[in-house]
């Protein structure tokens, strides 16, 4: 067994996912804001990435080609480093945490996309996060065309983000799979709609938690 995280769990610690395009970035900031409105200590921070390690082998991951086993094993190296610098510490003195992707990204992109067996992908999570898992996980879902749309208005495109739509295709099964697996977890949240109406469905999971 690895050793051991944090017995701790005080704070809460929300994560955000959806493909590339969904509008996570659209809605972080005012979503931070609201949580601190409200009372809540807030550590804002991101995957891949989120300390000095992490961040440098986001790097590598978002512009050095590799194959899928290599990306899994980058992801969750940094992951473990994340949760011990950051995420454990933060929950522990009772801190909401914020986190741009986590596992669940994982699962969508190295399993659903690249087609990495799950088996393999659930004993690294196992090792690396030891039952962490976040307390609700906002599903920013929508077709794949249409976030390629708003991807290519928006911005050049990294590793990920030259994939074609099957691969996002893939990935947004991924995701649909781990929002079966763990509905109370997950808040599937209509990305399609208008940003407005994304943040109203937000705010209504808050609501609906007593955040
Ligand atoms: N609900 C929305 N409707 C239309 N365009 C949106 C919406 N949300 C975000 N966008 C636009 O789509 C692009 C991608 O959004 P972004 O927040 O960067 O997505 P992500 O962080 O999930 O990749 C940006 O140009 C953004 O302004
Ligand atoms: C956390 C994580 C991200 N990723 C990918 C998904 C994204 O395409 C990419 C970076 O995520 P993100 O920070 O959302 O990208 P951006 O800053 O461009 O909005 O990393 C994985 O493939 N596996 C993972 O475990």
């Amino acid at each position: 067994m690895s050793s051991p995280l944090s017995s701790k769990n005080i704070g809460r610690f929300i994560s955000i996912e959806g493909i590339d395009g969904a509008g996570k970035s659209t809605h972080i900031a005012s979503l931070s804001a609201r949580l601190q409105q409200r009372g809540a200590d807030v550590v804002n921070t991101r995957e891949p990435g989120g300390t000095p390690l992490a961040e440098t082998l986001r790097g590598l991951l978002l512009h050095s080609g590799m194959d899928e086993l290599t990306e899994a094993l980058l992801v969750f190296a940094g992951r473990r480093d994340h949760l011990r610098q950051v995420i454990e510490p933060a929950l522990s003195s009772g801190k909401t945490v914020l986190c741009d992707r986590f596992t669940d990204a994982t699962f969508a992109y190295q399993g659903g996309g690249r087609g990495m067996e799950l088996s393999v992908l659930a004993a690294l999570e196992q090792w690396v996060q030891q039952g962490r898992q976040p307390d609700l996980t906002l599903w920013f879902d929508l077709p794949a065309e249409l976030a390629a749309q708003r991807r290519a208005a928006a911005r050049e495109a990294d590793r990920f983000e030259q994939q074609d739509l099957e691969f996002f295709n893939k990935v947004r099964a991924g995701y649909a799979a781990r929002a079966a697996a763990a509905p109370t977890r997950f808040a599937r949240i209509d990305a399609s709609l208008s940003v407005e109406a994304v943040s109203a469905q937000i705010e209504a999971v808050l609501e609906a938690r007593g955040w």
